[in-house]
């Protein structure tokens, strides 16, 4: 159910020529500090998903990307907080990505995802892309 405390998120998968896929880790001040996760954020109001998406890459990596497709979606919910989290796939087009906020950015093959501590939202997600893999 949807309540008042709903936000959107969105989040980027990004697999570099080599196979790699673009993590980024929170802060450790952060809700869910220390986890890595799919580079993103919250949609505000009036922008598209993937606008959102376009836009919180820049800010906090410092490249441009181009969004190619819906991937999957997720919940995540915790007393107080409901998120419902687009994973979309995505590839950059211009620049390196860079932690502009003193967060940790990394590249990780598929076999190595699932020993990262990363979100619960993203379990299914990490399970499928490393598994597409096997
Ligand atoms: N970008 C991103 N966020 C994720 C992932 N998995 C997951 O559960 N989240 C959650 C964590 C946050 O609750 C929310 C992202 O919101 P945000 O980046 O604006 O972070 P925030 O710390 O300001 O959010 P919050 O603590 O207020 O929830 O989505 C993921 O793979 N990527």
């Amino acid at each position: 159910m949807v309540s008042s405390s709903f936000r959107l998120v969105v989040a980027a998968v990004i697999r570099g020529q080599d196979g790699r896929y673009l993590l980024a880790r929170r802060l450790p001040e952060a809700h869910l500090g220390g986890l890595w996760e799919f580079p993103g954020g919250g949609v505000e109001d009036g922008e598209l998903p993937e606008q959102a998406l376009v836009r919180e890459l820049y800010e906090e990596l410092g490249v441009k990307i181009r969004v190619l497709a819906p991937r999957t979606f997720a919940w995540h919910r915790e007393l107080g907080k409901e998120v419902l989290l687009l994973f979309y796939d995505a590839e950059i087009t211009h620049g390196t990505p860079q932690g502009l906020q003193g967060q940790e950015v990394a590249w990780f093959k598929p076999e190595e995802l699932p020993r990262l501590p990363t979100p619960p939202a993203d379990a299914e997600l990490i399970r499928s892309l490393s598994a597409s893999e096997a």
